[in-house]
């Protein structure tokens, strides 16, 4: 069993449309050690008879440890059955179908490489619309339990599913759990309530006839009137609308309306003493409620690819649901997110990063725990943690907030898009603007533009940020996984090559190479559907869902013809590709 990295750096290298000598192993001299125990760097020169030019190649060996050992791998154990119309047998490679168009038509350099999730609701939820948020890039569909019915939500994820069988895209499907912080109540089927100034209006948990009665609004917390105070202040969706509060009678709490206002169903609520967030009794609510147990066995029995959780307190919360779905669920691939929106989350960032698949900036919920001026450096901080940690991270919430009801984005979310770009997190969220608002594929596409010119401009900047990138894995073949892909993304960007391959069985090489956020698009080939789906979330990578075997040669030779044959290649494309099924590098010309 070796570890083998092969630089092959043959002297025709960057002339395209030759086609390059066979590589060959089986002339070994030894040029240096790496450590004396485990590796030693080998240099061959190529024999092939057949070869009119020398290559000389460094091959790095293990020496026989067995650290980092090729587990084996058959296709089949993990290929689903293909669809109908989507024949995925081991002869044929699945991309998705926007992917395919852009890359035949503009290249590889034209790849958006910030990946793009939209909330479904009742603006998006028909099939023809899901089909054009597709059409418009949507790498991941996430449904928001805090709203709608389980039977709904059951119906966006088919129409989502069917897409994907029947047009060729991979779009993942995130839920999203309501949390237990308080909130409104859904105002009797109202899309909104709007309060005026100095209007009294009355929150009580108790619960309103139908018709709600003017004035009224629901709280599904129980202490709420034991914890709020005469003073207090009650800020709707962080500030959106404020309120003082003036009396309590029993459940009910009047109040004067201070700063009028739009307040939405099922909005978040904070009360504020003193310039301070009141925390009483709410501070021990659990993060996970029973209503939220029942939506998480909903997820794990419809499938979703990913769990976002709400409110997230600390580590534990995390650990304990990835058990729960790790006994409940087939493969328990699904992903744990964990959502950054309250002021413990940010006391146990690391913790609970570490401990999830992924995190999200949660903006909406965590400016209205923390002053608004702080949010931006926490998400700079939250942003940065995930990439040393190797997480995936979104940001999320009011992105293009004005978007919900005109047609153009202001200049100052335009600026907020393109800070979240330049921080080169995984993917930018819309919440309302693709629920309910009344553009949401225009919402996308402004998204879309944005990030690729940012992404563009940047890579023209040869901006690149000098981040550490710690060690993340904790033995010894997971370290030269690491070594192996930021040598591989530190060649691609030196050497300009035009893409990235990397062969994955569970996706974690292709997460390590998108960590590094090189100049180039990450054809990432796996043969999983679900970690094709999983890796739509991670920046830079465009995941295929192909069979292949632990033999590169003919890995790489069945992925050039078949993306050939695709239009999505060309002969003299310069490539790496790296892989975890050998643990190689190679540099080569597309044949
Ligand atoms: N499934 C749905 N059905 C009806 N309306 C929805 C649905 N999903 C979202 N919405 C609407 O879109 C708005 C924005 O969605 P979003 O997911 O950001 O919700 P939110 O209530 O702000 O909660 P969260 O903090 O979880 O994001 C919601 O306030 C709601 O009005
Ligand atoms: C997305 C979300 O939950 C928030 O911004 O609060
Ligand atoms: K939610
Ligand atoms: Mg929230």
């Amino acid at each position: 069993m070796s570890h083998s990295l092969h630089f092959f750096t043959p002297s025709n290298l960057t002339a395209p449309k030759q086609s390059l000598p066979k590589p060959s192993y089986n002339r070994w001299f030894p040029v240096t050690s790496l450590s004396p125990k485990l590796i030693s760097i080998k240099a061959s020169t190529s024999a092939d008879p057949n070869s009119s030019t020398t290559s000389p190649r460094v091959l790095i060996s293990d020496n026989g440890t067995g650290a980092g050992e090729i587990l084996s791998f058959t296709p089949q154990e993990y290929d689903t059955p293909p669809s109908q119309s989507f024949l995925s047998d081991s002869s044929s490679i699945d991309v998705d179908a926007v992917t395919e168009v852009e890359l035949k038509e503009n290249g590889f350099r034209s790849t958006r490489r910030t990946k793009m999730v939209c909330t479904i609701g009742p603006a998006t939820c028909g099939f023809e619309e899901l089909e054009a948020l597709a059409v418009g890039g949507m790498n991941v569909a996430r449904i928001n339990m805090c709203h709608g019915t389980r039977e709904w939500h059951k119906r966006v994820i088919e129409r989502v599913r069917r897409l994907n069988e029947e047009k060729g895209f991979a779009v993942a499907i995130m839920m999203d759990t309501e949390g237990s912080e308080i909130h409104m109540g859904d105002l009797g089927g109202a899309s909104s309530a709007k309060a005026e100034d100095g209007e009294i209006w009355t929150f009580s948990v108790r619960a309103f006839d139908l018709p709600r009665p003017e004035r009224t609004i629901n709280v599904n917390y129980d202490g709420f009137a034991e914890d709020v105070k005469v003073g207090d202040e009650l800020l709707v969706d962080g500030g959106m609308v404020r309120f003082d509060v003036i009396e309590k009678i029993g459940p009910d709490v009047k109040c004067r309306c201070t700063d009028p206002g739009l307040m939405l169903p099922r909005a978040n609520l904070t009360f504020w003493r003193d310039g301070c967030l009141v925390r009483e009794r709410n501070a021990m609510l659990p993060t996970i409620s029973s209503k939220d147990w029942l939506d998480i066995d909903f997820g794990i029995a419809e499938d979703v690819d990913f769990i976002a959780i709400s409110f997230v307190k600390s580590a534990e919360v995390i650990n304990h649901l990835k058990s729960y779905i790790a006994a409940r669920s087939r493969d328990s691939d699904i992903a744990v997110i964990a959502k950054i929106e309250s002021i413990d989350s940010l006391k146990n960032l690391e913790e609970i990063i570490q401990a999830s698949d992924g995190a999200m900036v949660a903006r909406g919920d965590l400016g209205a725990q923390i002053p608004l001026e702080q949010v931006p450096s926490a998400q700079q901080k939250i942003v940065q943690i995930c990439r040393q940690l190797n997480k995936p991270v979104i940001v999320a919430s009011q992105l293009l907030e004005s978007m919900i009801e005109y047609p153009t984005p202001t200049r100052a979310e335009v600026a907020d898009v393109s800070e979240a770009v330049r921080q080169r997190a995984d993917a930018l969220m819309l919440s309302g603007e693709s629920a309910m608002g009344q553009y949401p594929d225009k919402a996308l596409a402004v998204l879309r533009s944005v990030s690729v010119r940012i992404e563009k401009w940047w890579r023209e900047e040869k901006r690149y940020e000098a981040m550490e990138l710690p060690a993340v894995g904790s033995s010894f073949s997971d370290s030269i996984s690491e070594e192996i892909c930021s040598s591989a993304a530190k060649m691609a960007n030196n050497l300009g090559v035009d893409a990235l391959f990397v062969y994955t069985k569970t996706g974690h090489m292709a997460s390590l190479l998108s960590r590094c956020r090189p100049d180039c698009p990450i054809f990432a080939f796996t043969s999983t559907k679900s970690v094709r789906r999983r890796l739509n979330l991670q920046w830079g990578l465009i995941p295929f869902r192909v069979s292949f075997s632990d033999d590169m040669e003919s890995n790489l030779n069945k992925t050039f013809s078949l993306l050939k044959a695709r239009g999505m290649i060309k002969s003299g494309d310069l490539v790496i590709a790296v892989s975890d099924v050998l643990q190689s590098i190679q540099v080569m010309n597309v044949p």
